[in-house]
């Protein structure tokens, strides 16, 4: 068996001070994705799909069990170890960009290499790398201000991906897009995956972008609850039956 790009054991995260009345928002939780798998993680409002992706970029420590990404144990991690893991291994896409007003969309989407000491000429080469795969070389000189919702969506996409990291994770990354942007967006995302066998893990409570997922995992009181594989199915069937299975945990 290959080894899983995320292996997630027994994960367990309770909120709570000290003083402080304690809630468990996962309990239990279990999954693996697969090297090139584009997995989806469905759940309701509350059902802790942003907390499980904070202990996989590591904004947050688990109160209980491992989380392996690409081989690296991250709850094990600390100090510059943890830098080098965000810097290298993922790459996020937030719901609303996070790119920094101040740079250009060039200088926002080089930021990771930056980080790295990556020396100008390669930064140079992998920025418009990445512009060419997302269309955006037109925009590189201009600033987020001087873009449109999805255009500053597929810079923060090249930022996520410059550094070529094993893991792309979103957060409802289509949120604030109109649906063409959307859909483009995920088409993009979809290539990616494809072609540079990135693996992907989308956090999405709309079903339309779920159906670009080849596997959904739902996420139901702080565990996976049940979960749904694409396999042969066209992309239309597929969000037919993720409507039907949220209709089913609905009723
Ligand atoms: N810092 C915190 N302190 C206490 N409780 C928290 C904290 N962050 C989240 N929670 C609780 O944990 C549960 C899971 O929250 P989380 O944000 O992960 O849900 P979600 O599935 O991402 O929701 P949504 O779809 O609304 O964004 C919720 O009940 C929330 O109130």
């Amino acid at each position: 068996m290959t080894t899983p790009i995320v292996d997630v054991h027994d994960l367990e995260k309770t909120y709570g001070k000290a003083g402080e009345r304690p809630y468990t928002a996962l309990q239990n939780l279990n999954f693996t994705v697969a090297p090139g798998e584009f997995v989806g993680i469905m759940g309701a409002s509350g059902s802790g799909k942003t907390t499980l992706l904070n202990m996989l970029s590591t904004l947050d420590t688990p109160t209980k069990g491992q989380v392996v990404v690409n081989g690296h144990d991250v709850t094990q991690m600390r100090g510059n170890q943890l830098s080098d893991f965000r810097a290298q291994e993922v790459g996020f896409i937030f719901q609303d960009f996070n790119l920094l007003e101040s740079l250009t969309a060039e200088e926002n989407i080089g930021l990771p290499l930056a980080l790295t000491g990556t020396p100008s000429k390669v930064m140079d080469q992998a920025i418009h790398e990445v512009a060419t795969t997302l269309s955006i070389e037109d925009l590189l000189k201009k600033y987020p201000a001087q873009l449109s919702g999805g255009q500053k969506q597929r810079v923060a996409a090249a930022r996520a991906i410059v550094h070529r990291p094993a893991l792309l994770m979103g957060d409802e990354p289509t949120g604030a897009l109109d649906s063409t942007s959307a859909r483009e967006l995920l088409d993009l995302l979809t290539t990616i995956n494809r072609e540079q066998q990135m693996s992907v893990l989308l956090v999405t409570h709309d079903p339309f972008s779920a159906s670009f997922c080849q596997r959904i995992l739902f996420i139901k009181d702080g565990q996976i609850g049940s979960e749904l594989t694409r396999g042969e199915l066209s992309r239309q069937d597929f969000y037919q039956q993720v409507l039907n299975a949220l209709g089913t945990f609905s009723e």
